[in-house]
């Protein structure tokens, strides 16, 4: 099937290995490293991961990389090439942890510093309206909507929420991009508590944004380390039927089409290679130790609602600082089951990827 009869926005594409992952390893990673090691570190490099717009300051960037896949694709790239961000940059980002609490707040203006930084997306993406390009819309943030309004910050930060990311989303709906909304992962929203609150909220914003046709669906498992499709479900999961990100998409994806949603997936495998994994709790989130790269990204995925296997954490680049001293400590990594010492989030954390590189599954 063609990309257009399917909707798979991936089908008949190749991913962009994007330089900033690229010389993170080659400045990072690979100079610590010799033989074998050093090879395959090198091929990581090589894999198409989500570059994440974190600050208004790197969106330049994706201007850069959009200008590198034209040239790409006019140069005769077969497959063509296509583009995948995170658009991360909410004001209170990341409400109810205290290690990726970003660049603006609402209460200084955040909302219209969000909308800039939305502008600014768009007129790259109307530059490069030649090229395809893939979005991840705000990791942890409706999920966070679901589960934690008894977190002041996230209470106070709903209404903005809801405004930036429905801003962002009829904004963005351009006709090279596909968008795809953080939906948290098995183990956050996949409780029985907790699947029916979170379709009728992403429901709610996706039909307030005017159901964008660019909105393709949801994007599970971002940053985390839950498997695609097991036959044992981990002890950790026990009371959540979902224990696996396949059941949570599927259990899902009903109550989505019912509440006028019709969507698709795709599923962050960048850190979930070695199951089960050696988590305390379900819910700890922070540099899990023993976790390996997992499959490539692909879209032989065997289920149709599933759109591919993606990168999107870039394996690596740390989830949160361990240094109990810093502003942006979060007690999730300080637990036993975080490496340490941890630098602080999105930064490289040398460790945490030959740890990953080593327990890759499967191996490079
Ligand atoms: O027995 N039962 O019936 C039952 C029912 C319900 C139960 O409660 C559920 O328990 C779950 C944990 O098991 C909770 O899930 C955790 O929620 C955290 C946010 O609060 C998430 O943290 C985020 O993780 C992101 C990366 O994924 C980070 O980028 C981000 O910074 C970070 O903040 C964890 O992943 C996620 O695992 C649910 O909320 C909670 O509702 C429990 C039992
Ligand atoms: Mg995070």
């Amino acid at each position: 099937t063609t990309a257009a009869a399917s909707g798979n926005p991936f089908l008949g594409y190749a991913l962009y290995a994007n330089p900033y992952y690229a010389s993170e390893i080659s400045t990072s990673a690979i100079p610590s490293l010799t033989g074998a090691m050093a090879t395959k570190a090198a091929a990581v490099a090589n894999v198409g991961t989500f570059v994440w717009l974190d600050t208004a300051a790197k969106v330049p960037l994706m201007g850069t990389y959009l200008g590198n896949i034209r040239a790409l694709n006019k140069a005769g790239a077969s497959p063509p090439v296509l583009g995948t961000f995170v658009v991360y940059d909410l004001p209170d980002r990341d409400c109810s942890a205290l290690a990726s609490n970003g660049e603006y707040s609402i209460a200084n203006g955040g909302v219209a510093n969000y909308k800039a930084y939305i502008d600014a997306i768009k007129a790259l993406l109307v530059t490069y309206s030649d090229v395809k390009v893939v979005l991840v819309v705000e990791p942890d943030s409706l999920a966070n909507l679901v589960t934690n309004l008894s977190v002041s910050k996230c209470a106070n930060a709903e209404a903005a929420y809801k405004e930036c990311v429905e801003y962002a989303i009829a904004q963005l709906n351009l006709p090279n991009v596909s968008m795809y909304l953080d939906a948290g992962h098995a183990g956050w929203l996949g409780w029985s508590a907790n699947i029916q609150p979170a379709a009728n909220l992403f429901a709610e914003v996706y039909k307030a944004a005017g159901s964008p046709a660019a909105v393709r669906g949801l994007a599970t498992n971002v940053a985390n380390y839950n498997a695609w499709s097991v036959t044992t479900c981990a002890s950790y999961t026990s009371g959540d039927a979902n224990c696996d990100e396949q059941k949570y998409v599927n259990a899902l994806a009903p109550l989505l089409t019912t509440a006028g949603f019709p969507a698709h997936f795709i599923t962050d495998t960048s850190r979930n290679g070695v199951q089960p994994t050696q988590q305390q709790a379900w819910g700890d989130w922070c540099n899990v130790i023993g976790t390996g790269f997992g499959v490539r990204p692909t879209t032989n995925t065997g289920n149709a609602l599933e759109d591919a296997f993606v990168w999107i954490k870039p394996g690596g680049e740390g989830d949160g600082t361990s240094d109990s001293t810093s502003a942006r400590y979060d007690a999730h990594c300080g637990l036993s089951d975080a490496l340490k010492p941890a630098p602080e989030a999105g930064t490289w954390f040398e460790a945490y990827f030959e740890q990953l590189l080593t327990n890759a599954n499967p191996s490079f």
